[in-house]
């Protein structure tokens, strides 16, 4: 399989429904899927799904992956943690082609008690197929790992 039909996603308890609807949605659209968890409505701490999905993207096993949890909010906290790793928590279309088009986002993270489902699946299918316009935006997202 084409590593850029290949994605990671995963979520806690939260977001565990949306991310089953999100996973129909993209092998709909033929993309090989890998479900990091959670596998239930358990309650469960985000961040260890955080870190699969991060270290995955991370250290090159996956291109692109797509986190989900009640807010968003410790899920792009976690994943931002990780070298190379350009999480964006979005809400809106605006913003998903923005993380795309200037900020190269590798990995999409939605809060699952935020936003409906028909919102999350459009979101989705626009940071799919939205790429990255590089130019001066290469530059500046390089820098992003420059820290300490
Ligand atoms: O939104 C989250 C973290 O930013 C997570 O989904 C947490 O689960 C959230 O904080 C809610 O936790 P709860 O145990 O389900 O109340």
């Amino acid at each position: 399989m084409d590593k850029d039909k290949r994605i990671i996603i995963g979520s806690d308890h939260a977001a565990f429904e949306l991310k089953e609807k999100i996973k129909d949605l993209l092998v709909g659209l033929d993309y090989e899927v890998e479900d990091a968890g959670t596998y239930s409505t358990t309650s469960v701490n985000y961040a260890d799904f955080g870190k699969k999905v991060a270290k995955a993207v991370s250290d090159g096993t996956f291109d692109r992956g797509i986190l989900l949890c009640g807010t968003g909010i410790g899920m792009s906290m976690q994943a931002n943690r990780f070298k190379g790793v350009r999480a964006a928590l979005c809400s809106d279309i605006f913003s998903v082609r923005m993380s795309r088009q200037h900020n190269d986002a590798n990995i999409l993270v939605m809060g699952g008690r935020v936003i409906g489902d028909i919102l999350a699946f459009e979101l989705v299918r626009e940071w799919l197929d939205t790429p990255f316009e590089g130019g001066r935006h290469l530059d500046r997202i390089l820098s992003l790992d420059e820290v300490g």
